[in-house]
């Protein structure tokens, strides 16, 4: 138990960045093709399908109410005999169940009449915070029977309407997905990445914090946990819940948090900016929603149309903001960790600062770039974003100042702590590959971005809207 939290992971001895701190397999899953999320209610059914509500874990997982916060578990780690999953005891199938193809099942009505409204609140639907992340079955190619699960369970009666309900509200509370699992390492063992939703109900224990310190992804259908920073013997492990949104000022964080998981927000990072806010006369959640509402639609706009001139106007405005910014920063005395903090809250007014200077045909945007990557180290370290964003910052600083400098020796370790975080203390050559993949997964972003942004042109050139020439 721990103080406003209900129930919580303590760390039973001290990790090191890059060790696993848990792999666990799921009492449930759904996957689906790639850029697919599977809506939560197919982990509803599924459980339903294969009777695997007669898990103990079941009535002892968070439900949204205090009471189910405070049950005490009596969970002790199996001994695991030459890594087998055991597991009579809780009901869970002695080995993962086959995940099930959101392609094969459709909502049953009673499952789709008991699960939560399908708004934001899936634990899930924030993931890892890709964008584009789709709702619903994937498709049909992939498709298989499904199977496995809980074949010991097959007498259990339907649960009734109220229990139903209350499942309902266990997976939207404990239930994660995302849209992919992590897609260099699946390159490099030659597998298809694929969008999942499941229920890991040991990972579910695991509180929120919006500067974690591990991060999560699945392989091979089991949660893998890894340390990205040193905890300490006796120290909560924290996981964030909240995907993209981890980078928004914490006005939005809090917000978020309070709608769709019920909790204030009292993590080191919230309580940092919240407390330094005033001194900042505002201009910090100002220049965020002018991002937001005016100078990113304007992008938009201007790159579509090809409008050379606005996207310069929207770059130059993003780097006064961030100017005058620094500038209260330096004039407040705000600590290091305080202002690394902010400059993190900040990401989306330096992703706009990448893609006007990519619109502009500048390549990459050096202090954005390093804004960024410091960003990820200090509240999202391990992060795919945290993976890739230091390729880029590698490869800048080494065509910049060339392999000799010192600065690309550091870029090199800021590399190198960003994999050890995301894939542990992996061989060179196995980091090499993964660097590789990482790349050319950003190249072909960044064409896809830049694809995107022509096509819009050309429709709009089309109806006779204006000049293509980005
Ligand atoms: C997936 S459960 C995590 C385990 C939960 N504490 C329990 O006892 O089952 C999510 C719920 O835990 C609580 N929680 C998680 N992180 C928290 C935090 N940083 N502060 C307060 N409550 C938190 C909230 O009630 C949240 O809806």
């Amino acid at each position: 138990m721990l103080e406003g939290k209900g129930r919580g992971v303590v760390a039973t001895r001290d990790f090191k960045p890059g060790d696993v701190v848990m792999a666990t397999p799921p009492l449930a899953l759904v996957t689906a093709h790639v850029r697919q999320r599977p809506d939560g209610e197919l982990v509803v059914d599924s459980i339903l399908d294969r009777r695997l509500y007669g898990s103990k874990w079941f009535s002892v997982l968070y439900d949204g109410s205090a009471r189910s916060c405070k049950a005490g578990l009596s969970y002790a780690p199996q001994e695991e005999a030459a890594g087998a999953v055991s597991s009579e005891p809780d009901g869970r199938p002695a080995a993962p169940p086959e995940p099930l193809l959101a392609s094969t099942s459709a909502p049953s009505k009673a499952a789709a009449a008991a699960a939560a409204p399908k708004k934001k609140g899936f634990l899930a639907s924030r993931g890892a915070g890709r964008k584009g992340a789709g709702k619903g079955a994937a498709g049909a190619a992939e498709a298989g029977p499904a199977v496995g699960g809980a074949a010991e369970g097959a007498e259990l009666p339907l649960p009734d309407r109220r229990e139903q309900t209350r499942l309902a509200k266990v997976v939207k509370f404990n239930c994660f997905g995302d849209d992919a699992e992590d897609l260099a390492a699946c390159a490099a063992r030659g597998e298809e990445p694929r969008g999942h939703i499941g229920l890991w109900p040991e990972f579910a224990m695991l509180n929120h914090s919006c500067a974690p310190n591990t991060v999560n992804y699945v392989v091979a259908g089991s949660m893998v946990v890894r340390a990205v920073a040193p905890i300490a013997q006796g120290e909560e492990v924290t996981i964030c819940y909240l995907g993209r949104p981890q980078l928004l000022p914490f006005n939005k964080r809090i917000a978020i948090l309070s709608e769709d998981y019920g909790f204030e927000c009292n993590c080191a990072r919230c309580l940092a900016e919240q407390a330094h806010v005033d001194k900042l006369d505002d201009a910090f959640l100002e220049f965020h929603e002018e991002v937001e509402e005016r100078l990113g639609p304007a992008f938009l706009e201007a790159r579509a149309l090809g409008d050379t001139a606005a996207v310069e106007e929207v770059a130059e405005a993003v780097a006064a903001g961030l100017r005058k910014l620094y500038n209260l920063f330096r004039k407040t005395l705000l600590a290091p960790d305080v202002r690394q903090y902010y400059i993190a809250s900040l990401y989306d007014a330096y992703d706009l600062a990448f893609s006007c200077a990519a619109a502009l045909g500048r390549g990459e945007d050096g202090s954005a770039l390093q804004a960024c990557l410091k960003s990820m180290e200090v509240v999202s370290a391990g992060s795919d974003l945290h993976a890739i964003l230091a390729v880029r910052h590698h490869d800048h600083v080494l065509a910049t100042h060339g392999p000799d400098s010192p600065l690309t020796a550091l870029a090199r370790s800021a590399l190198r702590r960003a994999y050890v975080a995301r894939y542990g203390a992996v061989s060179e050559a196995v980091m090499e590959r993964l660097v590789d993949l990482n790349r050319k997964l950003h190249v072909q972003a960044d064409a896809a971005d830049a694809e995107a942004g022509a096509t819009a042109a050309e429709a709009d050139a089309g109806a006779g809207a204006g000049d293509v020439s980005a």
